[in-house]
Order: structure tokens, then sequence, then C-alpha cells
């Protein structure tokens, strides 16, 4: 694990980094949110330390080192006994280190370890007399900590009344399990308040919160018992030697929760390799928590060690955090991508501003459904916190709130099926196409039927769901066999409009090679690369046999892409085959294949022109502005493929490279940038003239 440290310059800086840090950690302690994440925070604390240690003269009395809670917290109810933070260590190296220094500091090698998740919430001390509970006070500044005994009984683990009537101080962690979080977020925004962005930061806030109009559930984890001053001297006696093993089992026989309960329950290690192997455990298990932890606790488990070392200002001697990395970070949202799965479960993906996590650069993270957006508040543009544990798919936890500009964006959910187009039943959280399993071949049909691929007239979105619901379509060949009499049988569907689609569909079989191919949808062969291999291999059967490295010759087909159009063609053969056995055309008109016997790469050579070919051999052609006259019918796509049959090569962006712009009407930038750099240009009506003898013969 890397410890980053931040960088101070100067003198200016250093006192920057200390406003900085205090205004952070006061916010993080108040619940409010801070700034940063703890990484973040972390870094800067260190940066602080080291830029002291080499100016120890220039300390700031503002300073976080050495204090409790970065001395950004306070509290007027003192404590009976100091409540401290822990030091940190964060490699088995460095833990065996500590455990040395303890050794030599007790004079002897430590026998009983005590070892506990380190909860990730905050510390409380829980006052009981007489067996019932009386104030909840926060760590504050270690000395003295704030009431918030109003909170009582919204913290599940600690009872109102012990099981037996005992006076005793109850120390440990509250915190809010996943769930928890979820139901407190949900609570709070539907008042109409701004999301928590973490567990840690939802305890903290709802904590030290009073009169709210709902109640959001914690819970508490005992870490740590102690007498007052009116506990009887038997029982004082008691906790004053027992060790923190026995005390945790007192706890529990008190009736308050401890972790001996969860799947990481406090443990005895005799040594400092049992101590590893137990931390080991902890960490492999961390993901499947129900509630956060940011590390592993080490104590000396006997009372004797425990005096014996005894405490500094800020942290015991005798117990240390074994930090684990941070799975917390934030960045921002940059934008929610709908993906339909396979059963047709239209489900909702964050785009993340790269960030790295324990590691791992994330750029997506799970956002389950519409519903979860709504509750969580969600912006575009938010800052948020994401969260990633071990392999778990990174979520999502909360926006950051109070990093809000003011330029954030609602999140725009979908009204029709992302993939199909269908209607999508959002009578579950869950939201699913209607087409469910059939969302895919729908999909697919209506986008080989395009305008830009096979153009099938009279075969609309409706119309392809209808084939597919009747049963009578399993793919795109299934379209090329299908009967007058099958037709006749489907719902609005008269004799007129039959006879048209089956003309449709005979058309459709002539369609050149480029537009079939494109039809096929494999990823990376959009329109114009579609033509291009069309046009290099001039077959369906040539393609076929071109290897990863033959498809690379296509202009603009590298190395990553080729062998996976080489797979995807490839698992399509059986289709192929029944598109080419329903007479569908296979061939590109005007286009020869590659010779059989020019082994050599057509290095250097423009393939989709043939220079000697054509009025606009050589050229390179852009498109701008509404065509009219014999073009105003042309798609873009169709335009493209008229200059392609002229010999020439179609872009979409006017550089120096461009021979010849064609600008219609309202031709904006494209044509000025044209006129800048002195390009030609030409009317639609020039243009027609210029590729007449192609114009005539058009196919559509
Ligand atoms: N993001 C920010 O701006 C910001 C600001 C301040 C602090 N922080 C974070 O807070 C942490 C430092 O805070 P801290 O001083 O509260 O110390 P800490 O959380 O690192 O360690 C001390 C605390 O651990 C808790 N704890 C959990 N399990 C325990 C167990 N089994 N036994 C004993 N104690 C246990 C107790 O609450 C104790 O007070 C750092 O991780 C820092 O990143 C973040
Ligand atoms: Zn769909």
């Amino acid at each position: 694990m890397t410890v980053p440290v931040a960088q101070i310059v100067d003198a200016a800086a250093y006192i920057q980094a200390v406003e900085e840090a205090v205004a952070a950690a006061a916010a993080y302690y108040a619940g409010g949110g801070s700034p940063l994440d703890d990484d973040a925070y972390d870094a800067l604390v260190r940066g602080i330390a080291a830029w002291e240690a080499a100016h120890p003269d220039e300390v700031s009395p503002d300073s976080p080192s050495g204090k409790v809670a970065g001395g950004a917290a306070e509290g007027d109810v003192p404590h009976t006994v100091a409540m401290l933070s822990l030091d940190n260590v964060f490699s088995p190296e460095q833990f065996e280190a500590w455990a040395a220094s303890l050794a030599r500091r007790l004079g002897h090698d430590v026998e009983r370890f005590s070892v506990e998740p380190k909860l990730d919430g905050l510390a409380i001390a829980a006052r009981y007399v007489g067996g019932r509970l009386v104030r909840l006070i926060t760590r504050g500044d270690g000395t003295a900590g704030e009431d918030v005994s109003h909170a009582i009984g919204t913290l599940e683990g600690l009872p109102a009344e012990l099981a037996v009537p005992v006076t005793v101080e109850v120390r440990g962690e509250v915190l809010m399990t996943t769930v928890q979080f979820e139901q407190a977020n949900e609570a709070r925004v539907t008042h109409g308040g701004e999301p928590f962005a973490n567990p840690r930061s939802a305890a903290a806030g709802s904590l030290r919160a009073r009169d709210r109009a709902y109640v959001a559930t914690m819970t508490f984890f005992c870490y740590g018992l102690l007498p007052l001053p009116d506990t009887d001297d038997a029982l004082a006696a008691r906790l004053a030697e027992g060790a923190h093993g026995e005390l945790m089992t007192l706890a529990a026989e008190f009736g308050v929760h401890t972790t001996a309960t969860t799947q990481v329950p406090g443990s005895i290690a005799g040594s400092v390799e049992e101590v590893l192997a137990r931390i080991t455990r902890i960490a492999a298990v961390r993901p499947d928590l129900p509630f956060g932890i940011d590390g592993i606790v080490i104590k000396a488990d006997r009372a004797a060690d425990q005096r014996a070392a005894g405490a500094g200002s800020r942290a015991p001697r005798w117990a240390i955090a074994y930090k684990l990395p941070a799975v917390e970070k934030i960045t921002r949202l940059i934008e929610v991508e709908w993906n339909v799965g396979r059963t047709g479960i239209i489900a909702p993906r964050g785009v993340l501003e790269p960030v790295e996590i324990d590691g791992a650069t994330i750029t997506y993270a799970t956002l389950h459904n519409p519903a979860d957006i709504t509750r969580r508040d969600l912006r575009l543009g938010d800052r948020v916190m994401v969260h990633r544990a071990g392999d778990v798919i990174p979520r999502i936890e909360a926006p950051v709130a109070h990093l809000r500009t003011g330029d954030e964006q609602p999140i725009a959910f979908p009204e029709v099926c992302p993939r199909c187009g269908s209607d999508i039943d959002t009578s579950q959280e869950r939201w699913r196409c209607v087409q469910g399993r059939n969302c895919h071949l729908v999909a697919s049909l209506s986008y080989a039927v395009g305008r830009d691929q096979l153009d099938i007239e009279g075969l609309g979105g409706t119309r392809v769901v209808q084939l597919v619901e009747a049963g009578l379509v399993a793919d795109l060949a299934d379209l090329f066999t299908l009967t007058r009499e099958q037709l006749l049988g489907l719902d609005r569907m008269g004799e007129t409009s039959a006879d048209n689609l089956l003309a449709a569909l005979a058309a459709a079989r002539t369609q050149p090679l480029s537009r079939v191919l494109c039809a096929l949808g494999v990823r990376g062969t959009g329109r114009s690369m579609s033509r291009r291999i069309a046009r290099y291999f001039a077959t369906m059967d040539a393609i076929r046999a071109a290897d990863a490295e033959a498809l690379q010759q296509v202009d603009g087909i590298g190395g990553e892409k080729a062998p996976s159009i080489v797979a995807e063609l490839a698992e399509l053969a059986p289709l192929i085959d029944k598109l080419a056995a329903a007479g569908v055309n296979m061939t590109e008109p005007g286009a020869a294949p590659p010779s059989a016997t020019a082994e050599e790469p057509r290095e250097g050579e423009d393939v989709t022109a043939d220079p000697d070919a054509g009025p606009l051999a050589g050229m390179t052609v852009v498109v701008t502005g509404a065509m009219s006259g014999p073009l105003a019918k042309l798609s873009r796509n169709e335009m493209n493929e008229l200059i392609e049959r002229a010999g020439g090569r179609s872009a979409s962006s006017v550089s120096k490279k461009t021979s010849l712009v064609v600008a219609g009407d309202n031709a904006g930038s494209k044509r000025s940038k044209a006129e800048d750099l002195g390009i030609r240009l030409a009317s639609p009506d020039e243009f027609a003239a210029l590729v007449a003898e192609l114009l005539e013969p058009s196919s559509s």
C-alpha cells in the first residue's frame, strides 16, 4: 500500500495546508461532509507533519498534528478518562516494528493481543447509572465531548437498560450499516434534505442532529468498558484488572452489542504472526461485511501491559490501527448510460471521471435502477463518493452534495428502450424493455432494415416487433423467406401492404454488399467502414476468407479492430449462409477482389478509390448543408456512397487534405473553413453535374 504525502514547499503553503486540514476535519467530525476524501486528508496531514519535522520552530498552534480529531472537534462534557485516537501502521513490516517497540517499552514480548475490526464510524461514550442509559457523549477533543443524549433510543445495540443494574461507562463506535445508510438518505431526500455522502458522515450528522422529522437508526459496537465515579468497588476492580477480551465478554453479558456476533468477531492472538494471519482474514471478508471497516485494531490485551505502556496526548501506546486501503474516493459523475441486459433489464451505469481506488482505475459504477438515482438525488456533474471493495463492482454511494456548484443537471431517464425503441415496463423498480429477451433481436432487425442498411420500406419498428412476437422471424435471414400468407395473417396487414413489403424485401436482396455487411451490425463496421471493406474485398467470400492481417489492409482498420471483426464474422457464419441461401446479394458492384496472386499488401495505395476510375478519382470530398435538386432525396450516407462510387473518398471534416466541399443551404462552419483554406466549393447542382453519369442508374 502506498502512502501519499502532500508536498509543502514553504511557510505560506504550510499555513494554508493547516487551515485546509482543520476546516476539513471540522466538517468531517460535524457530519457536514468534508471536501476531501480520507486519502486526500491523510496525505495532507502527513505533509503537514513532514514540514513540521523539518521546521520545528515554525509549528502553528492550530496544527492538527498530535491532536485528537485534528483539534477540530470539541465539547463541554469532560471525559472520565481521555478518549483518544489511534496511531496507524500500513504494512506487516510496520506492524512488526510497532510490536517490537512496544515489547521494548514493556521489557517483554506481548503474549496476548486482542484483534478487532476497526469500525468506520465515530466514537461515543455511553454512561449507565444503575443499569439505565443516562448520557451519550461524543469523543470531542478527547478531554471533553458533546452531549448527544437526544440520540438515546436510535442506536441499535445500545439498550436503554442493561441486563444487570450496574453503573458503568460503555465506549464504542456508532456507525450506519449499508442498509441503514440507504434508509437514512432516502428519508432525508424525501424530507427535502441533501443526502449524506457516505455512512460515516451520515452517522456523524445523524448523531448530532436534534428534532428531526424522521428517525435515522444507527448501530453501536462496544470496544471499551470503564468505571464511573459511582461504580461499586467490586466492578471497578474487575474493570481495572480485566483483560480487553474479558471486558468484551462482560459487555455482552450486560446486553451491549460487541463485534462477537459479526463475521469479524474480536479475537485473541498469541504472537505477531497470529495477528498478521488474523488481519489477512478480516481484510478478506471486508467486501462482504454489512458495515464499513477501515482497518484492524490491535491492542495489548492484558490490563497490566496497557498500564505499563501508557498513552501519549493523541493515542494510547498499547494499541495500533492497521489501516486497510481506502475503498472510497470522491470523483465526478460525467454521464449515465443505460444498458439493456440479456433479459431486457434496463440498467443505468455511471460514467466517472477516472479515479484510482486501491490500485485500480475506476471509470464506471453501478447505479442499480432509476428509483435508486431518485433516492440518492444524483445529478450529472455531481461529485460522488465511489465505493469499491475487492472485486465487487464499484458503486456510487451518494453525491457529495455540499460540493455542488449549481451547474449540475438532472439525469434524464429513457422514455423508450434505448436498444430497440420499444416501450419500457416501469412497474417494477428495475425497468425492463417490454420485448424482454426479444429486445436484442428487435434492435438488431430494426437496425438492419434501416435506411442506411438494407433500407426496407414498410418495416418500421412496430412491424418488426409484430413479426418477432408472431414468431415468424428469429433472425435477419428469416425476413427474406416470409410468405404472402404469413404476412396476411398479421394484424393491420392488408393485401397492398403485404405486396409492398414483399417487393421491398425483393429489392433489398439486391443491395450492395457494403449495406448487407453494415446490416449485420458487426462492431466497428459502421456505414463508411462497411463500404471500405466491401470495396476492398468485393465479395462476402473474400471478406470471410480474410484473417486479421488481411483486414488491416483496409484503411482505418487497426490491430485492435481487425481480430474482433474476424471473430464476429465467424460467429455470424450461419446467418450469412442463411442470407446467401435466401438470395441476398453478396457482392459489391464495381469492385474487384484483391488479386489472389498479389501476395504483397497494396502498400500506399488508396484502397477506397481506384485512381483511374470515376469523375472524383483521387479526391476527398466533404458534404455540408442541405442538398437540393437531383440530390435532394439523398441521405448523408447515400451522398457518401455516391462520392465513393465516383472514385472519391468521403470525409466528415474539412482539412487541408480536402479537395472539394459540396455546400448546400445552411452550410455553416465547414463552408467558412473551406473558404479560409481556399478549398474548391461546389453547390449541390454543380456537384450533381459532376457525377451525372452515376446519378441516373442509382439503385435507390
Ligand atoms: N475526509 C476528511 O476531511 C477527514 C478529516 C478528518 C479525519 N478524517 C479521517 O479520520 C481518520 C482519523 O480520525 P480519528 O482520529 O477519529 O482516528 P481513527 O478513526 O483513525 O482511529 C481512532 C478511532 O477508531 C475508532 N475505532 C474503531 N474501531 C475501534 C476499535 N475496535 N477499538 C478502538 N477504537 C476503534 C474509534 O472511534 C477511535 O476513536 C482518518 O482516517 C482520516 O482520514 C478525514
Ligand atoms: Zn428493447
